[in-house]
């Protein structure tokens, strides 16, 4: 496991040790909880967002659950979410195929209808920047209840959580936080594409995260295209992959939150997921690997493993012409399918402002390559 993981998973997922390097420090409540300690609850924009790690807490393995993305039943014309009677409506693509920004929408005032709408937008765009948004204002039952349209909310093993709302996993960076200058004394770049806890048998299809409280510029999320860097390749090079099953580990990441003392609400898990993943409602095939959690290929030997996993890292990583910067503005929520993308977030701000986002990460289906050899599977078995 490489220091950046540590690191970086700090920022992106367990925000622990963030909190704990820098100016900020953290103290147990009358409860066990871990809780911010100093000035962050006054001056924080959403302290009710604020994270604490309940030492308490622990939870049994996820079972599976019935998923039918919502998107499989939307109305592709989009008249419920993207209507041509909105005046203020204002959709700009970032990119030809990847990538969208809205203006005009109220997520938090969508129907279920338009919930659907969104699904398939976000599946078929990979990413949707939102603008103006309330969610952050609404209780926070309530953007649970939202968010539960695509799927169970997932519980992160490791990261910080609003008091009493583990289902909400948050990012943040305290200010005057000084992990900018003693990250890059270690590291050229901060980039770690990821797609989100990818070790669960179910990981997360349509993801929310809102900005709360961020700097002025800087700390962007970057996002790739995995269905474009999956068209890309060679049809030969396509069927070498085809059939490969990738293991998804979460044990480094609850040993590293364990070391800095943070939290694991549950056991870690590993799971085999295939290395081409069909999407359920586009049907197109995405590569399905990241740098964070996934170990090895199963099958091969541990330098064809490794030679194959990083040739797929490196291409992603470094085609520009299939990513997207989304930028934060107050009130910006950013949907993205966790599916068929990875991301990252950036860290290139030193003038010490606070950053600090909710994310809603609803699990879908099991992954699968292929949705009719997987039913014609299916059906033999039963025969
Ligand atoms: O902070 C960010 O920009 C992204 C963090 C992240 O990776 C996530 O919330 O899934
Ligand atoms: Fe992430």
């Amino acid at each position: 496991m490489s220091n950046s993981f540590a690191t970086i998973q700090s920022i992106a997922a367990s925000t622990f040790r963030s909190t704990r390097d820098n100016n900020t420090t953290v103290e147990k409540d009358e409860n066990g909880r871990l809780i911010l300690a100093g000035d962050a609850f006054e001056e924080a924009s959403y302290p009710k967002y604020l994270p604490t790690w309940d030492t308490t807490e622990h939870y049994e393995q996820l079972t599976l659950f019935e998923f039918v993305d919502p998107g499989t039943r939307a109305n592709p014309a989009f008249p419920n979410l993207l209507s041509n009677s909105n005046e203020s409506l204002k959709v700009k693509r970032l990119t030809p195929k990847f990538g969208t920004e809205v203006r005009g929408v109220q997520l938090s005032q969508l129907s279920d209808a338009g919930k659907d709408e969104l699904a398939l937008l976000v599946a078929q765009r990979g990413v949707v920047v939102f603008r103006d948004q309330d969610l952050a204002d609404l209780p926070i039952e309530d953007a649970l209840k939202f968010s539960s349209h695509f799927g169970r909310n997932h519980i992160h093993p490791t990261s910080g959580a609003p008091k009493g709302f583990p289902e909400v996993h948050l990012v943040y960076r305290s200010k005057n936080d000084s992990l900018y200058d003693s990250f890059f004394q270690e590291h050229i770049s901060s980039i770690a594409w990821h797609s989100d806890v990818t070790y669960e048998l179910q990981p997360p299809g349509t993801t929310f995260l809102g900005m709360l409280d961020g700097p002025e510029t800087g700390g962007d999320t970057i996002f790739a295209d995995t269905v474009e860097a999956y068209n890309r390749l060679s049809p030969k090079f396509r069927e070498i992959l085809s059939g490969l099953e990738v293991l998804h580990s979460g044990v480094a990441q609850a040993h590293s939150s364990r070391a800095q003392g943070g939290i694991v609400r549950r056991d870690p898990v590993e799971n085999f997921h295939p290395l081409i993943r069909q999407h359920p409602v586009t049907k197109q095939k995405a590569l399905y690997v990241n740098p964070q959690f996934s170990r090895y290929i199963k099958g091969l030997k541990r330098e064809e493993s490794d030679a194959m996993l990083n040739f797929i890292y490196d291409f992603i990583s470094k085609s520009a012409d299939i990513q997207v910067r989304a930028s934060w503005e107050p009130k910006t929520v950013v949907v993205w399918d966790n599916r068929r993308t990875l991301h990252s977030a950036l860290l290139d701000w030193a003038s010490g402002e606070r950053r600090h986002a909710f994310r809603l990460t609803p699990q879908a289906e099991r992954p699968t390559e292929d949705w009719d050899e997987a039913k014609k599977k299916a059906e033999e078995e039963s025969n």
